[in-house]
């Protein structure tokens, strides 16, 4: 259940503070997840719809869940809520788990507190991408492959059990050092097939032998530990490991090649990635010193089997004891795992009672956890936002998207959009200030009133890139109260002609301006006016002749029609000339409204925009 990659960043979660209006992803694109070929093992939510406002009671606290979540339009689910959060009371309908591999039993107990579990185990990857178009999250362990860059594709958030298996890991591996040292598995078959072969089966011994640890990460560290305590030397390669915590435990970092140019034993530990994919190959296979022994617990993919079988058979590889293996389970005729020199296990690393009931209990306590709402703490696929920043930047989590909605419904046309530049001010060091909530929240409020796409925290970057949109941040220092984590977040789209030509600014950029006032929202700029109104309801923005009877005028009009008034401010650059009318509104307009206003003569240019 543990990932596979290292020192994985503690993340959390993206946010949907407001119900997305478009249609939902068609459940037949994700049928890609399963039929990958990356063996991380996670846990996803997964949904085929986005949120659906109608049935998302709309939350002014900040706790909408991080993950996206099915909001069906059948009868039994017609009123689930886009989010678990504690803040909006109880589900309407419990959220459905499935589980695809076995998993302990106090980790089943936890899940059923919460949800709705459906164990379904050797489900064929057709039947599976059928089953999670229904379900809120998927549990699986090393046999399911998803791949991690489709689930943040789709803003699925990704969380594992990195910890709760590392002990196990690093006790197989030293069972299988000793075990291939001492030809226990050969001698047991021997013995079993009737044999008493005491000299063909004379071992080597551990004590004095170096052991080169291939990835000095959680499961490679324990392992040095143990055998360090069995005498033997112990080095390491790790490109990214620290080398005090190497000395602490009395192993030298060194290079690929010196670690596999003087070791007697090497033990795999590192994660299958393109850099470590077939990094065991014929041409570093005859680098080693002949007669060396193997052990693989990390992933089988790091070895090229055939180059393997091929050291094995001249002798430069003595032995070889693997847990894992490129395809699992292995075919039966392969010449590898059919190796008299070879010991093997199936992918039974994480396999004890103890690992298994911690990781169940710990996958779980994070599903639910996700599927609250709350911060994953082992989330591989969104950027880590701790709890205080969270909290603190919660209210700017709202104008950021917001001032992004509006700022999309001036560009005329409302695509073509490639470059955005977003200026904070804020009286904080540069480097106290995370931004990249907000930045992910001002890409969902500019690409989801423009396209069918469902954004969120773990998948702005990714949804942004892929519509060929720039998205650059700009601090500048200010002095205000350093209380607060911002003071105005301004987001200006360049290269665009505009629908309401106050709009743009002097630099001929689309600019919009908003702050937090009094925990609200507020748009504090369009172009180069100044106006102050709340970020509710809707906007009407007006350029008009500065002159008196403007605001009755258009609030008659919008009186007769029934459309209530909410806030309203006029900004103003020269007295007497022109000023911008903000007027927010509950309701939208008629077109009749709209109509009347536009005709209105001192007004020269007006725009509604939703938020
Ligand atoms: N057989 C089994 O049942 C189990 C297998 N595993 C596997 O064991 C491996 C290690 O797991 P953990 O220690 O938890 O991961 P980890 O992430 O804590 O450690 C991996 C280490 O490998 C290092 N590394 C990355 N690229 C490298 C490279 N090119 N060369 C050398 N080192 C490199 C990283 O810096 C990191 O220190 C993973 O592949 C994991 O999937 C883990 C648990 C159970
Ligand atoms: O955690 C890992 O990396 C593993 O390989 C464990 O896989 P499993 O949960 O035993 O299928």
């Amino acid at each position: 259940m543990a990932s596979s990659s290292s020192l994985k960043p503690i993340f959390s979660s993206p946010l949907t503070s407001s119900p997305s209006p478009h249609s939902p992803q068609k459940p037949s694109s994700l049928l890609s997840f399963l039929h990958s070929t990356t063996s991380t093992p996670i846990s996803l939510k997964l949904s085929s719809n986005p949120p659906h406002s109608n049935s998302h009671p709309r939350s002014k606290s900040f706790a909408v869940t991080n993950v996206v979540l099915k909001t069906d339009t059948s009868p039994e689910t017609t009123s689930a809520p886009s989010n678990y959060s504690q803040d909006l009371g109880p589900p309407l309908t419990k959220p459905t788990i499935l589980v695809s591999e076995k998993l302990g039993e106090k980790g089943l107990e936890v899940l059923r507190e919460f949800g709705h579990v459906e164990c379904l185990y050797d489900l064929s990857p057709d039947q599976l991408c059928s089953k999670i178009s229904l379900c809120d999250a998927l549990i699986v362990r090393s046999g399911t492959k998803v791949t991690r860059q489709a689930a943040t594709e789709f803003g699925c958030l990704v969380v594992n059990a990195p910890t709760a298996n590392t002990v196990a890991a690093a006790e197989h591996g030293i069972a299988l050092l000793a075990a291939m040292a001492r030809n226990v598995a050969q001698a047991d078959a021997s013995i079993k097939a009737g044999k008493w072969q005491r000299n063909k089966y004379v071992g080597v011994s551990l004590v004095g032998k170096t052991l080169a640890v291939m990835g000095f990460g959680k499961v490679g560290s324990e392992v040095a530990r143990r055998a360090k305590g069995l005498g033997m030397n112990v080095i390491a390669h790790d490109p990214y490991a620290p080398a005090d915590r190497a000395r602490a435990l009395g192993v030298d970092l060194v290079s690929f090649d010196q670690a596999i140019g003087t070791a007697d034993f090497i033990s795999l530990h590192m994660p299958l990635t393109p850099a470590t994919s077939k990094v065991f190959n014929d041409e570093t296979f005859a680098k080693m010193k002949k007669g060396v022994r193997i052990v693989n617990v990390a992933r089988g993919g790091v070895i090229d089997e055939d180059a393997l079988v091929k050291a094995l058979d001249s002798g430069i590889v003595a032995q070889a004891a693997l847990d894992v293996f490129t395809k699992e389970p292995p075919p039966k005729d392969s010449r590898l795992v059919q190796h008299e020199n070879v010991t093997v296990t199936p992918h039974l690393g994480a396999s004890t009672k103890e690992a298994q009931a911690c990781v169940a209990i710990e996958i779980a306590e994070a599903v639910v956890g996700a599927l609250k709402g709350e911060l994953s703490a082992t989330a591989v696929n969104a950027p880590m936002v701790p709890p205080e920043v969270l909290s603190e930047l919660s209210p700017y989590v709202e104008l950021a998207e917001k001032l992004g909605r509006l700022a999309v419904q001036l560009v005329a046309g409302g695509s073509g959009i490639k470059s955005v530049k977003v200026v904070y001010k804020s009286a904080r060091d540069p480097d106290d200030l995370d931004t990249r909530l907000l930045r992910a929240m001002i890409t969902k409020g500019i690409i989801e009133p423009i396209s069918s796409s469902f954004v969120n925290l773990v998948n702005a970057d990714f949804t942004a890139k892929e519509k060929g949109l720039r998205i650059s941040e700009e601090r500048i220092v200010v002095d205000s109260s350093p209380e607060l984590p911002i003071d105005s977040i301004q987001v200006q789209i360049s290269n665009v002609e505009s629908k309401f030509a106050s709009g743009i600014s002097d630099n001929g950029d689309i600019s919009i301006e908003g702050k937090v006032k009094y925990g609200t929202p507020h748009l504090t700029s369009v172009g180069s006016f100044d106006v102050d109104v709340s970020l509710e309801g809707n906007l009407i923005l007006c350029r008009q002749v500065d002159q008196p009877g403007m605001i009755g005028q258009v609030g008659n009009i919008l009186g007769e029609h029934n459309v209530n008034v909410s806030f309203m401010s006029v900004g103003r650059t020269v007295l007497r000339k022109k000023a911008i009318m903000a007027i927010g509104v509950d309701e939208k307009p008629d077109k009749e409204a709209l109509k009347k206003i536009g005709e209105i003569s001192a007004i020269e240019e007006f725009v509604f925009l939703k938020l």
